[in-house]
């Protein structure tokens, strides 16, 4: 089962659901939107390594905006933090940015219960693309889980900003066998 609009108001009221800022505005009939954020990274190696942390530079984003460009990975980040103890949050590109070219969140649309904070965007266009700090980028679903509950407490909690992939310290728990 999927919130609706007026449930996800009714959650983020009660405290089922963490949303802050919280604007009415932006519910959806069974969605949440959000914005981008300031920063952005990429990734500054010509090969990004899987097994260790790759070094990054920071964009912010500029009154006139940034224009992103194909072939780039851009890490953004949603200016609101989402998180819940109770609903399985998705977040997925908003259909008026898809038809603008832009992926928002490439392989990587699903959140655990338990996390909370700020979500890291994945961002590619298929042209040069203008986008602006506090575009509503994308939109979050909240599904209604059934069984026990293990809250998320994974490398990405209390994100605040935009996160590089931390898949490096899965491939050290493991050592030489690759996860
Ligand atoms: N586009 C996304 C997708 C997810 N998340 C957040 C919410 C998730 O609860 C958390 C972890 O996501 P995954 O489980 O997909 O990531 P990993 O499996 O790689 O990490 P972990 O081992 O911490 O679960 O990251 C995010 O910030 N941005």
């Amino acid at each position: 089962m999927i919130l609706t609009g007026p449930e996800i108001t009714a959650a983020a009221r009660d405290g089922r659901l963490a949303i802050s800022p919280f604007e009415p505005g932006q519910v959806n009939p069974n969605s949440y939107n959000v914005r981008l954020g300031p920063t952005l990274l990429t990734y500054t190696t010509a090969v990004i390594d899987a097994h260790q942390p790759n070094p990054t530079a920071t964009v912010e984003i500029g009154e006139d905006g940034y224009v992103l460009q194909p072939g780039e990975l851009y890490l953004g980040h949603t200016l609101e933090q989402v998180g819940s103890d109770t609903f399985v949050p998705l977040l997925f590109g908003r259909s008026s940015v898809g038809r603008l070219g832009l992926f928002v969140e490439i392989t990587a649309p699903i959140g655990d219960i338990g996390f909370h904070g700020q979500w890291t965007l994945m961002l590619s266009p298929i042209r040069p693309l203008r986008v602006y700090a506090g575009m509503k980028i994308g939109q979050i679903m909240f599904f209604v889980s059934t069984g026990d509950v293990d809250l998320y407490a994974g490398k990405y909690q209390a994100a605040d900003g935009p996160q590089p992939s931390r898949y490096w310290r899965d491939a050290a728990r493991v050592g030489a066998v690759a996860p």
